[in-house]
């Protein structure tokens, strides 16, 4: 026992091969510092046309070059985790700490309250002590749709819970669950109670979705639960009193599955919400949950999810606890992360959603070089940690070596329902203004994520990630273009605004976060910018191309040399390691397309919506993405076609660029044509634009083909395209005469 006990609850591990990875990034850099010689030495003179276009074209390079360097401080020592579980439940199985798990949603229309309750029943099904276990779904909706969703399946969980745990299956999601298991035929036992918890869960369903469809509750569900009653007062889900339901109170001794063993706690809240006041999205959210909680469980440890991030491995919990519980480390840990991965991505995942390459090189790389960013979802927080404490090495260390849970009142369920409504209500957090600044997650930026890991790192806190082979938990990507293209403004906006903010980490964090995971911060937190060196270098060369302004080497002159090494080397590094955390070659190609797509629209808008903000034109907002799709537009997703079909300002701006670059190749080519004898190929100096263009028409292939060639409803819409073939000529007449 004395020996065990020194053993850690984890491990970390260095990534392997990473001699070769800076071997190659310093070459890369050695190229790259030749094309800027070249840049430099050969500025067109005064007199010269293009002038303006090169000095455009080599701060662009600038740019690609600063931002590649982050990228690789991000990449240069990423470390990996390893746990022990068992040694967990040897220790400390009695003294396991209590988890309070929030989950949030917006919008039964969008999120749809079926797939709410398989996220809920996922993480009550967790395999970990049930009085510990503490789930609370926020509801921003305020709608008795959710909530009669929850009353079943607070019913549905007692015998959810007992199946999954006697035959311990995964994932514990019963949609996901029942999707892809196969019927236990061989085993009898299992076979009897998997038909009929299988019958019963798609009566629930159905029921559910009827409910949902139809729009409002019957009078006979409503008698079913006392709660519904409380929508007798709601005006509307922008203006209600709080609501708080306790579905099954774990402390109750009635509160018992089948088998007789306890559930855990499950608790619905709809926070008060009053046209005056301002809501703050999902912080707001969380914040509520983090005060309603600390009332009726406060659990040391508080998961965060989204309402579609179901949980795949009911060991997650454990996992976490083991970095928390660690004798050695687990003191300094203020956040345990876990990576963000999706089901439903078609195989070579047209809109780029899998984020594999982030989760699996970048997000180790920030572990290692002082923690994760929090990415929202996915991820067990400290309470105290959450709710602004600071870092200290000592008071840390004996708090939690000695950790007593804080004793909270043992009431009746239904007072402390009364008592708990308040910490919900509109007018506390203006009696408490703390909140939403230092305490909780932080107000007023649209990846109130990022921003409030970034100031718990700088309270001297830090995280992990911890990535396992079983994927923690699963959610839904979005599953078309517009709406992935509006989550990645969401996010270059929000990133942007806390860089130009007194948050910026080379201010905030400047002597309490290392600087290299300020440096790391940037990655994100620079996307929008990446924009605009994206579209100049994705029009302007084209249209020099047309004009007859060379802005390359000519294909005979070694400076060719430089451009092809860094041009060649950093893509094909980009393709190997987009293969090597599970990606296919098609796939890395929709993905160099989404990126060209995002940074042209996304960024751009996200960019200047912060502007706007910034002037006070324009409020803030989020953008639920959606989470369900009509029928048509999910085939087109599983053919991989690209979904248009709607009158979108960032349309426009994809389908411009792409016709524009069309006609500069025409253009260009005629050039070619003309003069076609060998010696003049050779000194040609207009190769290299001609290949770039010629590129970007490649990538933009979809586009032509949504443009002129589909008629499905995912075609690009007529007024897009007369307007889209506008500008593309006019930018062409302008570059020409
Ligand atoms: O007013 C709101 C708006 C959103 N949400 C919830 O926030 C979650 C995330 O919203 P979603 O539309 O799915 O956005 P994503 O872009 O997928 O979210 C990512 O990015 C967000 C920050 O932009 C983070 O908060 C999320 O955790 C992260 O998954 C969902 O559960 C919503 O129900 C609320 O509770 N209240
Ligand atoms: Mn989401």
């Amino acid at each position: 026992m004395e020996k065990n006990h020194h053993l850690p609850l984890y491990v970390t591990k260095s990534a392997k091969a990473r001699i070769p990875f800076h071997l190659f990034a310093v070459s890369l850099f050695v190229g790259v510092c030749f094309i800027f010689v070249y840049r430099v030495s050969n500025i067109p003179s005064e007199e010269e046309a293009g002038r303006w276009a090169w000095i455009g074209l080599f701060l662009s390079e600038l740019w690609f070059c600063l931002y590649w360097f982050i990228t690789v401080i991000v990449r240069w020592n990423p470390i990996y985790r390893c746990t022990f579980k068992d040694r967990l439940s040897l220790r400390y199985e009695e003294a396991l700490p209590g988890i309070d798990i929030f989950v949030c949603t917006a919008d039964p229309m969008i999120e749809p309250p079926a797939m709410v309750i398989n996220t809920v029943l996922s993480v009550m099904a967790y395999d970990y002590p049930p009085q510990k276990l503490n789930v609370y779904l926020s509801d921003d909706g305020g709608s008795d749709l959710t909530f009669y969703a929850m009353v079943e399946a607070s019913s549905f969980s007692k015998i959810w819970l007992p199946f999954c745990k006697k035959f311990k299956i995964e994932p514990r999601s019963p949609e996901a669950y029942f999707r892809t298991a196969v019927e236990p035929l061989e085993d009898n036992v299992m076979a009897k109670e998997w038909s009929s918890i299988k019958k019963s869960y798609e009566g629930m369903k159905k029921r559910i979705e009827t409910t949902t469809k139809l729009g409002r509750i019957s009078e006979e569900i409503r008698k079913q639960h006392k709660g519904f009653r409380e929508w007798n007062l709601v005006a509307s889900r922008r203006d209600h009193q709080t609501i708080l339901q306790m579905l099954i109170d774990g402390k109750d001794p009635k509160a018992v599955d089948i088998e007789g063993q306890p559930l855990p706690t499950l608790v619905y809240l709809a926070r008060e919400k009053r046209p005056q006041y301002h809501h703050n999205f999902k912080a707001g959210a969380v914040n509520a949950l983090i005060r309603v909680s600390s009332r009726i469980s406060n659990g040391p440890i508080i998961l965060i999810l989204d309402c579609d991030m179901y949980s795949n491995n009911s060991e997650s919990v454990r996992d976490a606890v083991c970095f928390y519980m660690d004798e050695e480390k687990g003191h300094e840990v203020g956040f345990v992360q876990f990576p963000q991965s999706f089901e439903n991505l078609t195989k070579n995942d047209v809109y780029a959603s899998s984020l594999n390459v982030i989760m699996g090189a970048e997000i180790p790389g920030f572990d290692g070089n002082g923690g994760p960013c929090f990415i929202g979802t996915g991820c067990f927080h400290r309470r105290n940690t959450l709710c602004g404490q600071k870092y200290s090495d000592q008071e840390c260390k004996a708090n939690w070596k000695g950790r007593d849970d804080i004793k909270i009142e043992e009431s009746a369920s239904h007072v402390l329902e009364d008592t708990s409504k308040v910490l919900a209500s509109c007018t506390y957090e203006e009696k408490y203004t703390q909140w939403g600044n230092e305490v909780g997650l932080k107000y007023g930026c649209p990846v109130e994520d990022v921003l409030s890991g970034l100031a718990i790192h700088c309270r001297g806190w830090r995280s992990i990630y911890f990535n396992p082979e079983r994927k923690g938990f699963l959610g839904l990507p979005p599953t078309t273009l517009l709406q992935s293209l509006v989550q990645h403004k969401r996010w270059s906006e929000g990133d942007f605004q806390i860089f130009a903010s007194r948050y910026c980490p080379f201010v905030y964090g400047y002597k309490k976060i290392p600087l290299k995971l300020q440096l790391s911060y940037c990655i994100y937190l620079l996307w929008a910018p990446n924009g605009f060196a994206t579209l100049y270098y994705v029009a302007v060369p084209s249209l020099c191309l047309l004009r007859g302004i060379s802005l390359f080497p000519k294909i005979s002159s070694a400076w060719v040399l430089p451009f092809a090494f860094v041009i060649i080397f950093h893509r094909a590094y980009s393709l190997g390691e987009f293969i090597w955390f599970g990606g296919t070659v098609q796939g890395w190609w929709n993905d160099q397309r989404m990126w060209l797509f995002r940074r042209i629209s996304s960024f751009i808008f996200g960019f200047l919506d912060y502007i706007l903000k910034l002037v006070g034109f324009s409020k803030s907002a989020f953008v639920v993405t959606q989470k369900v799709a009509d029928d048509d537009v999910s085939e087109r997703y599983e053919q991989e076609l690209m979904e248009f079909g709607a009158s979108s300002p960032m349309f426009t701006i994809i389908a411009t660029l792409a016709l524009l670059n069309a006609f500069c190749l025409v253009g260009g080519m005629k050039r070619v044509i003309y003069m076609m004898d060998v010696q003049t190929l050779v000194s040609e100096p207009f190769t290299l634009q001609i290949l770039l263009c010629a590129l970007l028409v490649l990538i933009n292939l979809p586009v032509y083909q949504c443009l002129f060639l589909r008629k499905d409803k995912g075609r690009m819409p007529t007024s897009v395209t007369q307007r889209s073939f506008m500008f593309a000529i006019l930018a062409c007449a302008l570059a020409m005469y």
